[in-house]
């Protein structure tokens, strides 16, 4: 399977990049930075930290995806709007990781997986899909006297806030609790407040060093709190699943799937 990756110099682009070269079956097909990129120009390979693969990365996009089967995007999010729909244009999969779309950004990429295969995921590792499902299945079986909130933190060049993990993580609560997380998420608190209301969700933000991810979901009571959590210690967790995930991709109809799909959680 021929790949593309889009943000080719970014620490997933390397990532990415270097997960291509050990996994079997695929290949590095094109490679792409932003339009005035620094890495324009320079060795693929070279740029993620290992030898040169011949193919130079690109300010244009559309002729690094032309070139593949799949993209895999963790940009930002205008620029996997734009990414998506040449990709539709072209008949070429998209893999997604890119996190903080706005709602018609979202409709956006629902429209492209019309026509093509798109899997988009906020978190590519097996780890956070589990936690999916055991936050879930816990929300189900707490009444709301257990005060959801989720904490996440981040390297401080994180840009979007809180991560797409954390929101997925709310949407799996509110799912256990049968509830739609927009009608009781609480994003951020700041002064005033008032007493904390009966069935919101609340998230909580901290931003820091090179820390590569780490999320807890409480379950507050009067009494006792459980709490479930995962870190990831390297990028590299995301690169393989999104790599497995391309490679799943082959063959699918256009539509748009998820991590649960992949690893059939
Ligand atoms: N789903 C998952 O498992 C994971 C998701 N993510 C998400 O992936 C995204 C990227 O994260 P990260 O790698 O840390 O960020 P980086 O900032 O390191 O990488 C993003 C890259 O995209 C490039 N870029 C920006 N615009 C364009 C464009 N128009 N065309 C091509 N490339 C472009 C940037 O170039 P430049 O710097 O020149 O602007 C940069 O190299 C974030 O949204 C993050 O939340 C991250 C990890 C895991
Ligand atoms: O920006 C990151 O680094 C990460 N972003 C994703 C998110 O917003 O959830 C996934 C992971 O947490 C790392």
């Amino acid at each position: 399977m021929k790949i593309a990756i889009v943000g080719a110099s970014g620490r997933m682009g390397q990532m990415l990049i270097r997960q291509i070269a050990r996994t079997e079956g695929c290949s590095l097909a094109g490679a792409s930075e932003a339009p005035n990129g620094k890495a324009i120009g320079r060795d693929a390979g070279e740029v993620a930290g290992l030898e040169a693969n011949g193919v130079k990365i690109t300010g244009d996009s559309a002729a690094a995806i032309a070139a593949a089967d799949v993209v895999i995007d963790f940009t930002v999010p205008a620029a996997t709007v734009a990414h998506a729909r040449i990709a539709a244009e072209r008949g070429v999969s998209v893999v997604i990781g890119t996190t903080g779309l706005d709602p018609e950004q979202t409709a956006a990429i629902h429209d492209c997986a019309k026509r093509v295969p798109i899997l988009w995921a906020a978190n590519m590792s097996l780890g956070i899909n589990v936690l999916m499902a055991l936050v879930e299945k816990t929300a189900s079986m707490l009444d709301p006297s257990y005060d959801i909130e989720i904490v996440e933190m981040h390297h401080r060049h994180k840009i979007d806030a809180p991560s797409g993990t954390a929101l997925a993580l709310g949407r799996s609560a509110a799912a256990g609790r049968q509830v739609k997380l927009e009608d009781v998420w609480r994003k951020s608190r700041d002064g005033h407040t008032g007493a904390r209301p009966v069935g919101e969700i609340g998230f909580a933000t901290l931003r820091g060093g090179e820390e590569v991810g780490v999320h807890t979901v409480m379950f507050a009571a009067a009494g006792e709190r459980l709490e479930l959590s995962h870190r990831s210690f390297s990028r590299e967790t995301y690169a393989s699943g999104a790599v497995r995930a391309a490679l799943w991709l082959e063959g699918k109809k256009p539509g748009l799937y998820g991590m649960k799909d992949v690893l059939g959680l």
